[in-house]
């Protein structure tokens, strides 16, 4: 079980000369069960990113904490995090190059893994494997083929908790249909929790939870039935303008 208790996180206000700090996020607290399957969803720059790299490791909280099966792992680093089965997928995927696609899958698999196995994981993500197997992890990659390579690694790591920050993002509407079959099946077989930010009512739709944040606080959370309704009505209304101002 992963449990966020109170998290904020501030950054420097530039517009002020870093004299003030912008409020991030202010005292959001979730708890992500064993085997459970949530979708954090919300306005763009709500918060929802920064919190997916608070779980990482990739940015530390300003104040808060993160227990892990009880364990405080609040000033853990991302390694890890990720050898006790934290493995999260960027909104834009790092690329690494002179690595194989190969390569990368077996490194996420943490063993060796067959051509036929590393295959499988690809196919499931909707790639012919036979004509990425061998490429480089490089700029050639377009940014759908990227994405989707990340998330054929975080089937492969088969970890405790796999978070995955906008997965739809560049990806075709075919291959959409694909993944969302993938994460329902991951919910299936693997005994492990998945956290989802999306802004795509299909995944929001096959969620056990979902969590909505919003100027950095945490505005509701519960069962689809719960918060999709409430969601899709408040949908068209109007951006506010003072988000900035509310920040603070
Ligand atoms: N290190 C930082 N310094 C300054 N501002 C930051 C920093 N990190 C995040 N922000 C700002 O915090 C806000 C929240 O960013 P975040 O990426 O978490 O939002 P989000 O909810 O994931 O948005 P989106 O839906 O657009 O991906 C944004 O306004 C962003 O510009």
């Amino acid at each position: 079980m992963l449990e966020l208790k109170n998290i904020s996180f501030q950054v420097p206000d530039e517009k002020t000369r870093n004299t003030k700090e912008i409020g991030i996020l202010k005292d959001v607290s979730l708890t992500l069960e064993d085997n459970q399957f949530v979708v954090i969803t919300g306005p763009n720059g709500g918060g929802k990113s920064t919190l997916a790299k608070i779980i990482a490791g990739i940015e530390k909280p300003t104040s808060g904490q993160i227990l892990f099966d009880g364990q405080d792992i609040t000033d853990m680093s991302i390694t890890d995090r990720a050898k006790l089965g934290i493995s999260y997928a960027f909104q834009q995927p790092v690329r690494f190059k002179g690595v194989t696609v190969f390569d990368l899958l077996r490194l996420a698999a943490g063993k060796e893994i067959s051509v036929a196995g590393a295959c499988e994981y690809l196919s499931k993500v909707g790639l012919c494997a036979k004509d990425y197997i061998r490429r480089e992890v490089n700029g050639s990659l377009s940014g759908g083929e990227i994405k989707r390579i990340e998330i054929a690694t975080i089937l492969a790591r088969k970890t405790r908790v796999s978070v995955f920050d906008e997965p739809e993002a560049g990806i075709d509407l075919w291959s959409f249909q694909n993944l969302i079959q993938v994460f329902e099946e991951m919910h299936e077989q693997l005994h492990g929790s998945i956290l989802i930010i999306s802004h795509q009512e299909r995944i929001l739709n096959i969620a056990d939870r979902i969590i909505l944040i919003a100027d950095g606080k945490l505005v509701k959370k519960g069962t689809k039935e719960e918060v999709l309704p409430e969601l899709l009505g408040t949908a068209n209304a109007a951006p506010s303008c003072d988000k900035a101002a509310n920040r603070k």
